[in-house]
């Protein structure tokens, strides 16, 4: 049976062997979270100890933005918590983790915190940063995972356990995806019927991304394997052949496009779903090196994030996925 914690003091009681993982959410628990807390499972093996947080941190919340309307379900959070393999859920109250009120002292997300979601939530990601660092304090474990979904947060915390010195593994675990592709979200529960057949242009523009590079990528390997394309083109040509001349010569001018055509094929589907009935409402489509959250430009290699944010109805989602620019991009 899965304890519920809800002080610093029930913390300190518990005890455990090996290896400590700790899984942070706001609660409102989907498969998403589920695949977090199993991956957790995984990585401290039996002996060890998973533990869910379950906390609405009021301080990553905007003026106007959701904070009394997000889904609490702690009944159902702790039945998820504990068929994905959650030893404890820690839910605290808003006192126990601000004791003296709102904070003082707290985190800077810095340059990072400041793009993509922190130009649209402005003291989001300080407010995030230090209830985190809290977390991780109060809970001391040796492992804590956090979902790809939130690459930027990803990021940050990642930065911030670097820049700090906290004695923690950070570990990414990849997106859950519904079977139409919409990234899992406990704010999707606000979406009727029709609002989210709009939302799904969020995942399909980032395939939509993904699969424009996978082409230009497949163009350019042929390319590089057919040098001479260009010559053999004008000799199909001299020979009548259009259809074969015309293909010899798209892949001697292949060349992968690079970010613009990427962004352009993402933004194509976004254009659409904004002419639709409800409309979708584009924030940012982005695509930015992990390292630092700043838009790639051409001749970029490695990895990349293509995100995207943007609000259907009063509901704001957000999703995004890793790309990989060759060598030859
Ligand atoms: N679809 C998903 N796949 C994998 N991880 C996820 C997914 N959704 C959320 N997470 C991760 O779960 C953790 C807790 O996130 P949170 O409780 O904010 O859930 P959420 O569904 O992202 O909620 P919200 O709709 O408020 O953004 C974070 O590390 C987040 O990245
Ligand atoms: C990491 C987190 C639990 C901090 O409140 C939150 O931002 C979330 O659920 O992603
Ligand atoms: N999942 C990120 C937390 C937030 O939106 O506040």
């Amino acid at each position: 049976m899965t304890d519920l914690l809800r002080t610093a003091e029930d913390l300190r009681k518990l005890t455990y062997d090996g290896q400590r993982a700790i899984v942070m959410t706001m609660g409102a628990l989907h498969e998403g979270h589920a695949s977090l807390i199993r991956r957790a499972r995984e990585l401290a093996g039996p002996e060890g100890q998973v533990l869910v947080t379950v906390f609405v941190n009021p301080l990553q919340f905007g003026a106007g933005e959701d904070l009394d309307r997000y889904p609490r379900t702690l009944d159902a959070d702790l039945v998820i918590a504990e068929r994905a393999g959650a030893d404890a859920v820690f839910a605290p109250y808003t006192d126990e983790v601000y004791p003296g009120g709102e904070p003082q002292v707290r985190l800077s997300a810095g340059p990072m915190g400041e793009r993509l979601e922190g130009a649209t939530r402005p003291g989001h990601f300080d407010g995030m940063l230090t209830v985190v660092a809290k977390l991780l304090h109060l809970t001391a474990p040796d492992i804590a995972l956090y979902g790809q979904k939130d690459a930027q947060q990803l990021a940050l915390i990642k930065r911030m356990v670097k820049d700090l010195n906290f004695p923690v593994e950070i570990i990414g675990v990849p997106t859950v995806r519904e079977a139409d592709g919409l990234a899992l979200s406990s704010r999707n529960r606000y979406l009727s019927d029709a609002e989210r057949r709009t939302a799904l242009a969020l995942s399909a523009a980032l395939f939509a991304g993904r699969d424009r590079l996978t082409a230009q990528a497949a163009l350019h390997a042929r390319a590089q394997a057919a040098p001479a394309s260009k010559a053999r083109a004008k000799a199909l040509g001299a020979l009548g052949e259009a259809r074969a001349a015309a293909d010899a010569h798209a892949v001697a001018q292949a060349h992968t496009g690079g970010p613009a055509a990427v962004r352009a094929a993402a933004r194509c589907v976004l254009d659409d779903a904004a002419r639709a009935q409800p409309p979708l409402l584009l924030d940012y489509l982005a695509l930015v090196d992990p390292s630092d959250f700043t838009e790639i430009t051409d001749g970029f290699t490695g990895e990349a994030i293509l995100a995207v944010a943007a609000k259907v109805g009063t509901t704001r989602l957000i999703d995004n996925i890793p790309l990989t620019f060759g060598a030859a991009v």
